[in-house]
């Protein structure tokens, strides 16, 4: 029998907040990870990229503020170094748990492009929320000097950029045949590197961070997956959220989901994109389910026993 294939989409507390968190973080995650392998499930797993990529621009924006360089690095040029640096901890992470189970895995990352439409809307209206948090005056004197700024849920100030939706995997065949190989595959980290196609058929980097969620939702739909499960910082979804009258989502339809997100339940550039992720999902085949769930819940959620499961 075919053996189940599940998108795992690491959140920002997986990865932890810097370098050094992120070697602990990962060694986490990374049982996580592995005690989905052993029931049998096909693994491919996706990660956020948010602070990272906020992180290395700024350090690349620093380089011309000291004046070691007249050039700026582009955006999707930080997206694929945060693929590498992400993907090699996790990849590593992964191997080394394996290894101490006495289990003889693979496990391969990807460096995944991902193309957009150049005429995306969103390429106007910046939602993306990237980098660490800000105080209202960093934010204001950041909006003074043209860089894009928002509210994000409830937590602070962020730099926000263009986030396009992602229209195709270009790496797909190749993490197709390493999955059916039998290897745990890391792959559109950071929602994936944002391309778009010049006349000549080349693939050009373009200024944006795709959403993780919206990307780990088109992956999972193209290569035939069961499961999306969204692991995140909150066990379940909710409505009213951070109010009195707050209450948890178990077991939700799609259109209950449609419902919440018309009554503004889901927070733009946090909760939103995982709904509206799951939703796509769930359309795009019978029986597909996605879960949304803390990472230390991920075998409880897929057992059923926890967790917010967005479903048809
Ligand atoms: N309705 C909601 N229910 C639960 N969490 C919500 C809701 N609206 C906003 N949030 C926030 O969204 C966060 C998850 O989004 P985010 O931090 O962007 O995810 P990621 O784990 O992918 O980095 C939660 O930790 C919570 O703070
Ligand atoms: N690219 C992306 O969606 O990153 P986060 O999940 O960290 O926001």
């Amino acid at each position: 029998m075919e053996k189940k294939k599940v998108v795992i989409a690491l959140g920002g507390n997986a990865l932890g907040k810097d370098i050094e968190e992120q070697k602990k973080a990962v060694a986490k995650t990374a049982k996580v990870i592995v005690d989905l392998a052993e029931q049998g499930l096909d693994i491919i797993v996706t990660h956020g990229n948010g602070p990272q990529v906020g992180m290395i621009q700024n350090a690349m924006d620093n380089l011309v503020v000291a004046g070691e360089t007249d050039k700026q690095i582009p955006l999707p040029t930080s997206v694929a170094m945060s693929q590498g640096y992400i993907g090699i901890d996790l990849q590593n992470a992964i191997k080394y748990e394996l290894h101490n189970r006495k289990i003889d895995g693979k496990v391969s990352t990807i460096l995944t492009q991902v193309e957009v439409d150049p005429k995306d809307e969103a390429f106007q209206n910046p939602t993306k929320p990237i980098g660490r948090f800000l105080t209202k005056e960093e934010a204001e004197k950041n909006e003074a000097n043209g860089v894009a700024c928002m509210e994000d849920a409830g937590r602070g100030y962020r730099v926000v950029v263009a986030s396009p939706m992602p229209m195709r995997i270009r790496e797909l065949e190749t993490i197709k045949t390493l999955v059916n190989a039998g290897h745990i595959v890391i792959t559109c980290g950071g929602g994936g590197i944002p391309v778009v196609s010049d006349e000549d058929g080349r693939l050009v980097g373009t200024n944006a961070v795709i959403d993780k969620d919206n990307a780990s939702s088109l992956l999972a739909a193209k290569i035939g997956a069961d499961y999306l499960v969204i692991l995140t910082a909150v066990e379940k979804v909710a409505i009213n959220w951070g109010k009195e009258d707050q209450k948890w989502l178990s077991d939700i339809t799609v259109e209950q989901a449609e419902e919440y997100i018309a009554q503004e339940q889901f927070a733009k550039g946090s909760m939103l994109p995982k709904v509206e992720a799951a939703i796509r999902f769930a359309r795009s085949a019978p029986g597909r389910r996605t879960l949304i769930t803390l990472l230390d819940k991920a075998s409880d959620g897929i057992a059923g026993k926890t967790g917010t499961v967005i479903h048809s």
